[in-house]
């Protein structure tokens, strides 16, 4: 597509960002085009230095945000090789662990990232180990915890997320010419929902862009959509991103919301804690919708109820992927997802963390495993791209020594020779896994930390099924690598950055939003917190929103949880539920 006639899907507003060579801080409202805006800033970028080989990156908080920007992105015919999109953990992999491991003292004889998975699975035997009782707390608050884990990553040779964070800021830190490389081949560095940036994430980034101040780079957020403070994200001022970067920046702002309704727009703005006037802009700004909160219903009948919404909307002509179903927590979806199938057994369900296979496109045997599982003849590009990323791993991260003649073209087509052997999808999985290791020359009796990797991914599997009450059959698990389709089931912070016709919202509860550790240890962020989680909760809603603080949920100890604070001081004429 010709640059201007994208553009032209751009506000005055929008477009200046786009074109603008400077340095950005762009702050605005829900809905306003923020992620829209980087998009097309990245593709006029691309389009702009159509000859030039320098890369142009867009870094976002999850990876569902980063498949919404790819598949935007491909709408528009932007030509791949010039662009990058990933989380900061995929950006420190590729551009910074992977190409350098050999200058870090921990990296240098082999290394394996584990999950969150493994993480508590350690932190839980360590608190075992120690005999002590954390409640509400968290682990690595407690220092002899924190130091007993540290130890036990570093005998295991394997690294978490934050030390993903911490070795790529070292590497780049105390290796200029690794910054200065890295430095070298970049145009452009976008950065959406900036506000939940950490230190050590504007530190790396900044660490980069000084040795090369030519590069652009534009923070794109809301302030009031903070809701990853806990995990230290920094929403920093004009001034504070010119100290760190060295270079200046230009704050600007997006007008109007083009997501939702007035009335929808009106109802957030009661948790928005900076005062800005946000006017709808949309085609649908002037209708009513549905604006529904019930803090009456039970648990018991919650479930029928949100299928019974679900079913009318539907009938009402919604597209499934317009409706969402939300709560705070998954544990809270997991048997409303089970009894929701039950109740509407036609209806297609797109529950991204109620499945067997976790999206974990940093483990070598989620990569494995979404080959196994795909179509061997479609999307021929991007498999392979997952084999070469598949023995880069293996040969980079694992030290394995695969012969000459495994490439690309020969994973795919040891997968592809593979065969269905076995109707249950774990013992299928397992099955496959075992005999490509075996087809591309490894022994896992050799290799005992590949070994411990494929076990840890395999018992987790196991237990996703087991505590999701999963069908194992073959097909379940074909459909954790389907394109997304069918109604959403997520969690609040899961959906952020999303939008749908339809929320349903459910769990408002306190103890659960807020959640017992901010009541308890943190009572001063208390309204922040749970403003700022109901204010990005409500506006993801174009035109209806169903909200519940079901009764008869109670705590550990059978006290009765009561509807959050927050919600209940709002005086708002809402519709009946019908
Ligand atoms: N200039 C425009 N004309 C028409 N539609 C627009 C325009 N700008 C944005 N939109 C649409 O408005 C919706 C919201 O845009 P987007 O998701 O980029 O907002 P955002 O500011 O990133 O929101 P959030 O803060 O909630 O993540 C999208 O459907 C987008 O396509």
């Amino acid at each position: 597509m010709d640059t201007m006639t994208f553009l032209d899907k751009l506000n005055p507003q929008q477009r200046q960002v786009c074109v603008n060579e400077g340095n950005i801080l762009l702050k605005a409202c829900p809905g306003s085009g923020k992620t829209r805006t980087l998009t097309y800033k990245l593709a006029y970028s691309v389009q702009k230095y159509i000859t030039s080989k320098k890369l142009n990156i867009a870094i976002t908080y999850t990876n569902r945000a980063a498949d919404e920007i790819k598949e935007r992105l491909e709408k528009i015919d932007i030509p791949e090789d010039k662009v990058w999109v990933g989380t900061i953990h995929q950006f420190c992999l590729e551009f910074i662990i992977r190409p350098y491991t050999m200058y870090n003292e921990r990296l240098r004889k082999g290394y394996h990232i584990i999950d969150d998975y493994v993480t508590k699975q350690y932190t839980d035997e360590i608190i075992e180990e120690l005999g002590i009782d954390i409640g509400y707390d968290k682990p690595f608050e407690y220092p002899e915890i924190f130091e007993k884990y540290q130890t036990k990553l570093l005998n295991e040779k394997e690294i978490d997320f934050n030390d993903i964070l911490s070795i790529s800021y070292d590497l780049v830190n105390q290796n200029k010419f690794i910054a200065e490389n890295i430095a070298g081949i970049m145009r452009t560095i976008l950065v959406d929902e900036y506000q939940d940036t950490n230190e050590l994430q504007y530190k790396i980034l900044s660490s980069i862009v000084k040795c090369n101040k030519n590069i652009q780079v534009t923070f794109v957020g809301d302030t009031d959509q903070a809701i990853y403070g806990g995990l230290g994200g920094v929403a920093k001022t004009c001034d504070e991103l010119q100290k760190e970067f060295g270079v200046k920046f230009q704050e600007k702002r997006l007008d109007g919301c083009y997501r939702t309704t007035q009335r929808i727009v009106d109802y957030y703005s009661n948790f928005q804690l900076q005062s800005a006037k946000i006017y709808a802009v949309s085609d649908i700004k002037d209708e009513k919708g549905c604006l529904v909160y019930d803090d009456t219903i039970s648990k018991s009948e919650l479930f029928e109820k949100i299928a019974y919404i679900v079913k009318e909307e539907l009938s009402r002509g919604i597209p499934d992927n317009e409706i969402c179903i939300i709560a705070p927590q998954w544990w809270l979806l997991f048997p409303l997802s089970k009894k929701i199938k039950e109740l509407l057994p036609n209806v297609k369900f797109d529950a991204p963390d109620i499945t067997p296979i976790k999206y974990d496109p940093m483990n070598v045997f989620y990569l494995i495993s979404k080959l196994i599982f795909t179509e061997s003849g479609q999307k021929i590009h991007l498999r392979k791209k997952i084999a070469n990323e598949i023995i880069e791993i293996l040969t980079e991260e694992y030290k394995i020594y695969l012969s000459d003649e495994i490439d690309n073209y020969k994973i795919l087509k040891i997968i592809n020779s593979i065969s269905e052997t076995d109707e249950n999808g774990v013992v299928y999985l397992q099955k496959a896994i075992n005999n490509f290791l075996i087809e591309i020359g490894i022994d896992l009796n050799i290799e005992s930390r590949l070994q411990k990797a494929y076990e840890d991914f395999i018992l987790k599997v196991k237990d996703r099924v087991k505590n999701n009450h999963l069908s194992t059959d073959i097909d379940t698990f074909k459909q954790c690598f389907k394109e997304k389709e069918g109604v959403v089931i997520n969690t609040f912070h899961g959906v952020k950055g999303e939008e749908y016709t339809t929320v349903i919202a459910f769990g408002i509860l306190n103890g659960y939003i807020p959640h017992w550790d901010t009541i308890i240890n943190k009572p001063h962020y208390r309204e922040s917190e749970t403003k700022k989680l109901l204010y990005v909760v409500c506006s993801r809603a174009k035109q209806n929103l169903y909200l519940f603080s079901e009764q008869g949920r109670t705590t550990q100890k059978g006290a009765p949880l009561t509807s959050t604070d927050e919600i209940v001081a709002i005086d708002y004429k809402y519709d009946d539920l019908k």
